[in-house]
């Protein structure tokens, strides 16, 4: 078998011009432009690049975007004062701080300081949280693009047997629970798990979230699996590789994800969508269904 590609890139192109309509509509109806504002602390060369394509990525859509910049040395209180200033804005419906933080900030603690309605990641504990009744005001981006991935295959997810690799708090986990929200028998495996093929083996639907390059081979795919990569891990040559090997699985899987191309522009691309979300709330329009993952 050799596997279609899932191609994050233009599937996120679609669901950018889906917000860039709903932009208009705000602006038309409700004279609202939407606004974020992006966190970031220190010199981290990829959250640099990152932080730069959302706001790019914000800016293309006619939504406002700032970017605060500050030094790696800020404190934690400054960090707080900044945010509760942010969540007092009225032009700003979304508010992220880029991670990884340095190692002096308490990053959970300016999550939590993150007004709910305005976490256009998902990460405070309130919409963390929500995701086990399902009713969170927005989803973490990552899990969010895989599961509009996986929608792109047009494979019903229900009854089928999913794993996921990684436990973190912003993919693995949220992963898992938008996965059994969909119906899938899920198995989340992490670095403890003893033989990890033998659970590899049994997924229709395999998500990948380690950053580990290379850790899923072909021979650990049950036969015309969905096989989804999330991990970006650069090489010595500076090459970009995922959690998966690409060549071996691509010959077992149905489906898979490139990296590049595959999750990473989804990630973007959903929160674009958590954030108009957040403006339409402000201006009583929309219900919020439309992010239902079940
Ligand atoms: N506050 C947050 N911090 C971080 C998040 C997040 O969702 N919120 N996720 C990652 C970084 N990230 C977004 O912030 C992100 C990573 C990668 C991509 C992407 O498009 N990758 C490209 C490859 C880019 C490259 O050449 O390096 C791809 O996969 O095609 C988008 C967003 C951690 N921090
Ligand atoms: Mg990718």
């Amino acid at each position: 078998m050799t596997a279609r590609i899932l191609d994050g890139k233009a599937i996120a192109a679609e669901f950018r011009n889906e917000c860039a309509v709903r932009v208009q509509r705000l602006k038309e109806e409700k004279g609202l432009v939407p606004g974020i504002a992006v966190v970031i602390v220190g010199d981290d060369p990829a959250s640099k690049v990152y932080v730069r394509n959302k706001a790019q990525a914000c800016e293309a859509i006619g939504m406002h975007s700032e970017v605060h910049p500050l030094p790696a040395e800020t404190t934690q209180a400054h960090l707080l004062a900044f945010i509760h200033a942010l969540n007092a804005a009225p032009a700003i419906h979304g508010i992220l701080v880029q991670l990884p933080l340095p190692k002096h900030i308490d990053g959970q603690a300016l999550i939590e300081a993150i007004d709910p309605a305005k976490d256009v990641d998902g990460f405070h504990q309130a919409n963390l949280g929500g995701l086990i009744t399902g009713h969170p005001a927005f989803y973490p981006c990552t899990p969010w693009g895989v599961m509009k991935l996986l929608e792109h295959t047009g494979i019903p997810i229900e009854g089928k047997s999913a794993v996921v690799i990684g436990r973190s708090n912003i993919v693995g986990k949220p992963m898992g629970l938008m996965l059994v929200h969909a119906g899938a028998t899920t198995t989340i495996c992490h670095r403890k798990t003893q033989d990890l093929a033998f659970h590899t083996r049994q997924a229709d639907i395999l998500v990948a979230a380690v950053g580990k390059a290379g850790l899923v081979t072909g021979d650990m795919l049950k036969p015309g699996a969905v096989v989804v990569d999330v991990g970006i891990n650069r090489l010595a040559n500076g090459k970009l590789a995922g959690d998966v090997d690409f060549e071996t699985a691509s010959q077992v899987a149905s489906w898979i994800t490139p990296v590049p191309g595959g999750v990473g522009p989804m990630t973007i691309a959903m929160l674009l969508g958590n954030t108009v979300k957040s403006a339409e709330r402000a201006a009583g329009l929309g219900t919020g269904a439309e992010t239902r993952i079940a």
